[in-house]
């Protein structure tokens, strides 16, 4: 896979990612529980880095990547969660277990991200690299039907703010 291939690969990895985060913000409804628990980010954050470092991936840009995947799933549990108080209900749903089912389905996305990452690392310090970036994002979303304007693309457009720059 070339370099370029790399970049759409991780947009496509943050597009699942941000599809788990829909059956985070189920869970967070039936148990009532926060959308942000700093604790588990922190898990998070520690276990792609030490994945980062087996496949000698700089920690620092490791961590600012995760941190931005994080915040982008935390803006669609809100937005979610918020369109079920207004409409007064979730939609019907399976029970979800976070702890057992879906954190672990993270972990494994993880195990992709840190391919892909070890891949398009070189594109990180590109001066145009905020524009490949961002022309990665416009190119799936035109391959998924979706509105540039809308609220998925601004959360794929978050999601891969850590991308770029740092060492
Ligand atoms: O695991 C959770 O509880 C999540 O909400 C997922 C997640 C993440 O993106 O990894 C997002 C927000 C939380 O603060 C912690 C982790």
């Amino acid at each position: 896979a070339s370099v370029g291939d790399s970049v759409d690969a991780l947009v496509a990895s943050s597009a699942e990612r941000l599809t788990i985060a829909e059956q985070v913000a189920l869970a967070k409804w039936d148990s009532k529980g926060r959308v942000e628990d700093p604790p588990r980010e922190a898990v998070v954050i520690d276990k792609a880095k030490e994945a980062g470092a087996a496949s000698q991936i700089d920690g620092d840009w490791v961590a600012a990547f995760f941190r931005a995947q994080i915040e982008a799933n935390k803006e669609v549990q809100y937005a979610q969660l918020a369109a079920w108080h207004r409409a007064g209900a979730a939609p019907a749903h399976q029970p979800v277990d976070l702890v057992h089912d879906i954190r672990p389905r993270l972990g494994l996305l993880q195990t992709q991200f840190i391919r892909q990452l070890a891949i398009a690392a070189p594109l990180r310090m590109a001066v145009n690299c905020n524009a490949q970036v961002a022309q990665a994002v416009g190119n799936y979303a035109i391959g998924h039907n979706l509105e540039l304007d809308s609220a998925r693309v601004a959360a794929l457009d978050r999601a891969m703010a850590g991308f770029c720059g740092a060492k």
